[in-house]
């Protein structure tokens, strides 16, 4: 058997660990509270997509929004990872799209229900290629932006996140244990607004790595 490469690491079906509210602004414009301990939700890796396949609108939503987010890709796995160590578990980065059907998630969150169908559909998770380590030396200062058919939409630096890449590590493997190919989404700054089908995503990290995504319906 071939040895498993981790920059293909959303093949591995892995957990997709994500934060919310990790941007002080964004809360701000949805009128959340800024949180004192991290929000965490998950993600199912049939959630992945990558370039050349579309966004698929869930048929249930009519304010499906975008939410540009840094992700961790972990390369050694562990529990209760010390703030100290937890750069040494991470092996890259994507950049990745935390896709949200808004009016489902206002609803779950009304009704005190689970964001899973705001949250979780088949395509919520569009990445990018995966960046070595190396690519990024302070991931905690990095500007990250989003355009849709060619506007600028979201435009904001990872030094803006309430909780550190470490913290974030360090407070989830105190809970879940984290493994080789698990991917963190950091949360997402200000800007976030609705797509519709047909629209064309266009995210990056500048000097880094761009992604190109188009919207459509399942037909
Ligand atoms: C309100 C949200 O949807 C939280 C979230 O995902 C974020 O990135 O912030
Ligand atoms: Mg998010």
């Amino acid at each position: 058997m071939s040895a498993r490469n981790i920059a293909r690491f959303w093949e591995w079906g892995k957990k997709i660990i994500c934060v919310g509210r990790n941007y002080a602004d964004h809360a701000i414009e949805l009128k959340n509270a800024i949180p004192s301990e991290p929000v965490l939700f998950l993600k199912p890796p049939s959630a992945y997509v990558r370039e050349g396949s579309p966004i698929l609108l869930p048929f249930y939503t009519s304010n499906l929004h975008h939410e540009v987010e840094l992700g961790v890709v972990i390369g050694k796995g562990g529990t209760a990872i010390p703030q100290s160590s937890a750069m040494e578990h991470v092996a890259g980065y994507v950049l990745c799209l935390d896709m949200t059907a808004r009016d489902v998630q206002d609803e779950c969150k009304s009704k005190g229900l689970p964001w899973t169908l705001a949250k979780a559909f088949n395509t919520s998770c569009p990445i990018s290629d995966f960046i070595p380590k190396e690519k990024i030396p302070d991931p905690g200062s990095i500007d990250l932006w989003l355009k849709v058919n060619h506007i600028v939409k979201q435009n904001g630096s990872t030094s803006q996140m309430i909780f550190s890449i470490p913290y974030l590590i360090n407070y989830i493997s105190e809970i879940i244990s984290l493994e080789e190919g698990d991917l963190i989404l950091t949360g997402t700054p200000k800007g976030v607004s609705s797509v519709q089908e047909q629209d064309e995503l266009q995210a990056g990290i500048d000097g880094i790595v761009t992604m190109t995504f188009k919207v459509d319906r399942k037909s």
